[in-house]
């Protein structure tokens, strides 16, 4: 897929990994509607983004993954201001051990199935693909973090299973998920800064620094080309920073 004239939602876009991916998108020429639940941040980035890559190209709203009626209104949104829909980044997320954490998952499904709703040729939309952002906790046991590694593996299997299907397939929809391992965001500072409630903060912050910190503008390049190589259906792409990019076989 050639993203030059494409429109995408990406949720969570104010700050970190989805700043970066609505980034990699606009330099690229798509078109991007982002959300998020940071306010001041989100319109910070609006500016940013609207003078580095035009006033019209950019649109920032303020919703929250976990509210239907807030992410219906998103999408209508993003499809009234471009036009069209092609690409969507399930983004959003916390870290943290909280055990109700399966809006985690559930988030981005609620914003899979709505995205269906205008991507999918047979409901009138032009087909395109959905990017879901797990992790490698969602592959690998996160032993300080085992909420965040269950809610992960679910949202990776969820995706998986979408995408073999067939009737999906023929609606000319991708879905692929994206197994990023620790990169530099405000989520993996609080590990860090001890602001989170994973098991032990102090040894999972040693397991972070053993692991290794990737660069925000290195996974976008893995979402891209989620996004752009369109042999890529029910992919998932783990990245880390000694390992590189590698895709699942399974
Ligand atoms: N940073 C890392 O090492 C890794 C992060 N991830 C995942 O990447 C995604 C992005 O995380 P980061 O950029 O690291 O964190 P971050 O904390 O820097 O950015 C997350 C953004 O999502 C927004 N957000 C949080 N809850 C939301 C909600 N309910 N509705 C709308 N927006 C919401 C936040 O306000 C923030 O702007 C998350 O899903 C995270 O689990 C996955 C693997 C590694
Ligand atoms: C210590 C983590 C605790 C809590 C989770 C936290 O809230 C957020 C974590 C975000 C990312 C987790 C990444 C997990 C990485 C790993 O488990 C690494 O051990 C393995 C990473 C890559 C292996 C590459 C390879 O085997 O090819």
């Amino acid at each position: 897929m050639n993203v030059a004239g494409k429109a995408a939602l990406v949720t969570g876009g104010a700050q970190g990994l989805g700043k970066a991916f609505s980034k990699i998108l606009l330099q690229n020429g798509a078109k991007v509607l982002f959300t998020d639940i940071k306010e001041d941040v989100g319109h910070a980035t609006l500016s940013e983004f609207q003078k580095d890559y035009g006033q019209n190209n950019v649109v920032f709203i303020k919703a929250d993954v976990t509210s239907q009626p807030q992410m219906e209104e998103s999408f209508q949104l993003a499809k009234s201001s471009f036009g069209r829909l092609d690409i969507v980044v399930n983004n959003a997320g916390v870290g943290g051990e909280h055990d109700d954490n399966w809006e985690r998952c559930k988030g981005p499904i609620r914003c899979t199935r709505l995205a269906l709703n205008y991507l999918r040729r047979d409901k009138g939309g032009q087909g395109g693909v959905i990017v879901n952002i797990s992790s490698a906790g969602g592959l690998k046991p996160t032993q300080y973090g085992p909420v965040y590694s269950g809610t992960k593996a679910g949202l990776l299997m969820y995706s998986r299973s979408l995408a073999a299907n067939s009737d999906l397939q023929q609606s000319g929809v991708r879905v692929n998920t994206l197994c990023p391992s620790f990169a530099d965001t405000s989520l993996v500072a609080s590990i860090r800064d001890n602001e989170t409630t994973v098991l032990n903060n102090e040894k999972a912050w040693e397991q972070v620094q053993s692991v290794g910190i990737m660069p925000v503008e290195y996974v976008a390049e893995g979402l891209f080309e989620l996004v752009t190589d369109e042999s890529k259906n029910g992919a998932v792409l783990l990245m880390a920073k000694a390992t590189g990019k590698k895709y699942l076989e399974m």
